[in-house]
C-alpha cells in the first residue's frame, strides 16, 4: 500500500535557479555538460512562459470543464519530480491497480476567472496531449481532472528517468545514440504533422518507460507547446537556452527551430558537449565563472550555467561548430552528416523531422527490416498488416473522438455498400473465426501479446481502447476497419464525398446544414457511458479542432476538412513494435509481453 501524502500544491512559479549536472565525454578529463532547464520557459528576461497570441485570444474561463472526483478514481503515491508550473507524483487507479503519474498545476487566478496565460498553457498542454493521442512515443493523457484548486493530468508513468540522467552516466555508442535521436525525431514528426511546434526538445523533456537498456522514449511536458501550420512564423521567444535555435533569438521563427534543438541534443549524444564548447568567448566566460565558483566552494565545475544568456546567444547565432575533435573522427560520415544537417543556422536549408527519420544514418538501424518506419521511406501502407498494426493504431488515436466516430460511420456505409476493405474484413474474421461480428478486448489483447510485438500491458490496453468507439468491450467490424484502414486511399474514390454528406446528416438531426454543441455532445457522448468522454469539455474541445471559421458550429466544408488524413501523417512516423523475426529483447519490460519472435496472427491484408 502507498503512503497517501496530503495533495500537492506546486508553489507559485518564479524565474528558475538553472541545476547542475556534469559529464566526462570520451577523451576529455574536464569537459562537462550542464544539465540546462527552461528559466521561466523563456529564454529572455520578461518573455513570457505561455503561449501570448492563443491566450489574448482565448475566452475568460472560470474553469478547464475536466472531469471532478480525482481522488475517488487515484490513490496518490511518491513525488516523481517537479518543475516550475507543476508536481508530478505517482498515481495508482484505485479499481484496477494500475500505476500512473499525475501532473497537478495549481490554479492561478486573477479575480474570479483563470490567469489567462496561465489558462492558455494547461489548455495548450491538454489539447497537445489529446492531439497526440495513443502515440507510442508520448507518455499518453489518460484523463484530466480538476477542482477548485488545482488541474490534475493523469500520464503514462515512465519509470526509466530521463534522457539526461541517461546522458550523464557515460557516452553512447553511435548505434545507442541512433535509437534514440529516431525516438526524438519520431515525437517532433508527429507533433509537426500535427502543426504543433514543441519549444523545449531538450534530454530533459524525454523520459525512458522502464530501465531497460533498449527502453522505450517517452515526451513529457508540452507546456511551451503551440500550434503553428506550416508556413506560420512566431515572434515570442520560448525555449530553454542551450536548446534553443537562432532564428528563436531573432524572434521569427517556425517548425524547423524544433529540429535545430533536436539537433544539438543529438550532438550531446554524440559528444557529450554542445557544439559551441570551444568558442574562445564560451571557454572564457566558462573559466571566469569556474575560478569565481573555486574561490567560493573551492570546487569549480558549475560555472557554464552561470555564463551570461548573451555570450551563450552570440554563440548560437554565430559561432564556428567544430567537428574536428575528438570523438568526431571516431563517427561514421552519415552520424556527422545527420548532425551537421539539423544545425544549419539557416532553417529553410534544414531537413523535416520526417526527412531525417529517412537519412542513411537512421535508416541503417533497422536495415534487415522494411516494418520499423525509421528506415525505407515510403511504401508502409502496403506492407502486411501484422507489420504496421500499431503504427496504424498510432495514427488513428491521432484523429480524435470526432473524427473516430465519423470515420466508423463511414465505415459502416463502405461495408453496407459491399466496398472493398483493403483485406481487413479477412483479418478480421481470423480474430473471429465463428462469425460473431465482435472480437472480445481480451482476444485482440492477446494478438498483440503474443504477435510478436514488444508492448507493455498499458500500450496494449491504451491502443486497443480506441478501437471500442462505443466502449461495449468488444470490437466490431467497423470499428476495426475505421482504425486500420488507409483514408488517404479511400478519399481518392469518388463516392467519399456522398458518404461523408451521409454521415454529416446523421449528425446534423435538426438538418440546418451545420452540427451544432448539442448535436456533437449527442454524437461525442451518447453512446458511451465512459465518463473521461463526456466531460464539459468534449464538445469545446472537439471545436477547437474542426470550427475552422470560430463560429461555434461544424459546417460540412469543416466537417470534409476534418475527414482529409493528410499526407504528412505517414505510417513511418510512428514505432511498429515489431520485434525483429527471430529477435529477442533483452528483459520484459514491467508488466510488459514476453519477448519473442513470430507472426502475427492479424496479418495477411
Ligand atoms: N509521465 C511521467 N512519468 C514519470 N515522471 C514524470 C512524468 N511526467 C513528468 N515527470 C517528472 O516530473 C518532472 C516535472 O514534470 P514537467 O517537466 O512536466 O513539469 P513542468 O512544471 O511543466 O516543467 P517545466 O518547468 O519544464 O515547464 C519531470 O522532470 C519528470 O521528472
Amino acid at each position: 500500500m502507498l503512503p497517501a501524502p496530503s495533495r500537492p500544491r506546486p508553489a507559485a512559479a518564479g524565474p528558475r535557479r538553472p541545476s547542475t549536472g556534469t559529464l566526462r565525454p570520451p577523451g576529455s578529463s574536464t569537459a562537462r555538460a550542464v544539465r540546462p532547464r527552461a528559466l521561466g520557459g523563456s529564454v529572455a528576461p520578461g518573455a513570457s512562459a505561455a503561449p501570448q497570441d492563443a491566450a489574448a485570444k482565448g475566452p475568460l474561463i472560470k474553469e478547464f470543464g475536466f472531469r471532478s472526483g480525482f481522488g475517488d478514481h487515484y490513490q496518490l503515491g511518491p513525488l516523481l519530480g517537479s518543475g516550475s508550473f507543476a508536481t508530478v507524483h505517482v498515481a495508482v487507479d484505485r479499481s484496477t491497480g494500475e500505476r500512473f503519474a499525475v501532473k497537478t498545476l495549481t490554479k492561478r487566478f486573477l479575480g474570479e476567472y483563470l490567469e489567462p496565460l496561465f489558462a492558455a498553457r494547461v489548455r495548450h498542454e491538454v489539447d497537445v496531449y489529446r492531439a497526440m493521442g495513443q502515440s507510442l512515443n508520448v507518455a499518453h493523457l489518460e484523463a484530466a481532472f480538476e477542482d477548485d484548486v488545482a488541474a490534475d493530468l493523469v500520464l503514462e508513468l515512465c519509470e526509466g528517468g530521463t534522457m539526461w540522467q541517461r546522458i550523464r552516466r557515460g557516452a553512447y555508442s553511435e548505434a545507442a545514440a541512433a535509437r534514440i535521436v529516431r525516438e526524438v525525431l519520431r515525437a517532433v514528426a508527429q507533433c509537426h504533422a500535427k502543426g504543433v511546434i514543441l519549444r523545449d526538445v531538450k534530454p530533459d523533456n524525454f523520459l525512458f518507460l522502464n530501465d531497460r537498456e533498449d527502453s522505450p522514449l517517452k515526451m513529457v511536458d508540452f507546456g511551451l507547446a503551440q500550434f503553428c501550420s506550416p508556413g506560420d512564423v512566431l515572434h515570442d521567444r520560448a525555449g530553454t537556452p542551450f536548446f534553443v535555435a537562432p532564428e528563436v533569438l531573432k524572434q521569427s521563427y517556425s517548425l524547423p527551430a524544433d529540429v535545430w534543438s533536436a539537433g544539438i541534443t543529438a550532438y550531446q549524444l554524440l559528444t557529450g558537449r554542445f557544439p559551441w564548447h570551444n568558442d574562445p568567448d564560451i571557454m572564457e566566460a566558462q573559466q571566469a565563472a569556474d575560478a569565481d565558483d573555486a574561490g567560493r566552494t573551492g570546487r569549480a565545475g558549475g560555472g557554464m550555467t552561470r555564463m551570461t544568456n548573451k555570450t551563450l546567444f552570440r554563440a548560437i547565432i554565430s559561432s564556428e561548430f567544430d567537428y574536428s575533435w575528438d570523438p568526431w573522427p571516431a563517427h561514421s560520415p552519415e552520424a556527422k552528416d545527420f548532425v551537421q544537417s539539423m544545425l544549419q543556422r539557416d532553417p529553410e536549408q534544414r531537413p523535416t523531422a520526417a526527412q531525417l527519420l529517412r537519412h542513411p544514418w537512421l535508416a541503417r538501424l533497422d536495415a534487415p527490416s522494411a516494418a520499423d518506419g525509421g528506415g525505407g521511406g515510403g511504401g508502409l501502407e502496403g506492407a502486411p498488416l501484422s507489420d504496421t498494426l500499431v503504427q496504424r493504431l498510432q495514427r488513428y488515436g491521432t484523429y480524435g473522438r470526432l473524427k473516430q466516430i465519423a470515420l466508423r460511420e463511414v465505415a459502416s456505409l463502405m461495408l453496407q455498400d459491399g466496398t472493398t476493405l483493403q483485406g481487413l474484413a479477412d483479418a478480421f474474421s481470423r480474430l473471429d473465426p465463428g462469425g460473431s461480428g465482435r472480437v472480445p478486448f481480451e482476444v485482440a489483447a492477446a494478438e498483440l501479446r503474443d504477435g510478436g510485438y514488444d508492448l507493455s500491458e498499458s500500450e496494449i490496453r491504451t491502443l486497443l481502447l480506441q478501437f471500442d468507439l462505443d466502449r461495449d468491450g468488444t470490437i466490431d467490424l467497423a470499428e476495426w476497419v475505421s482504425a486500420l484502414m488507409d483514408w488517404a486511399k479511400v478519399e481518392k474514390r469518388q463516392e467519399w464525398e456522398s458518404w461523408v454528406h451521409k454521415v454529416f446528416d446523421q449528425f446534423d438531426a435538426d438538418g440546418s446544414s451545420r452540427i451544432s454543441n448539442e448535436e456533437l455532445a449527442r454524437v461525442l457522448c451518447a453512446a458511451s457511458g465512459d465518463e473521461e468522454l463526456c466531460i464539459p469539455d468534449a464538445v469545446p474541445a472537439a471545436l477547437r479542432r474542426v470550427d475552422a471559421d470560430g463560429d461555434g458550429y461544424v459546417s460540412f466544408e469543416e466537417f470534409l476538412a476534418m475527414l482529409h488524413t493528410s499526407e504528412a501523417e505517414a505510417l513511418e512516423l510512428f514505432p511498429s513494435r515489431r520485434i525483429a523475426r527471430g529477435g529477442r529483447r533483452t528483459a520484459t519490460p514491467r508488466g510488459g509481453s514476453p519477448a519473442g519472435g513470430g507472426g502475427a496472427r492479424a496479418g495477411g491484408a
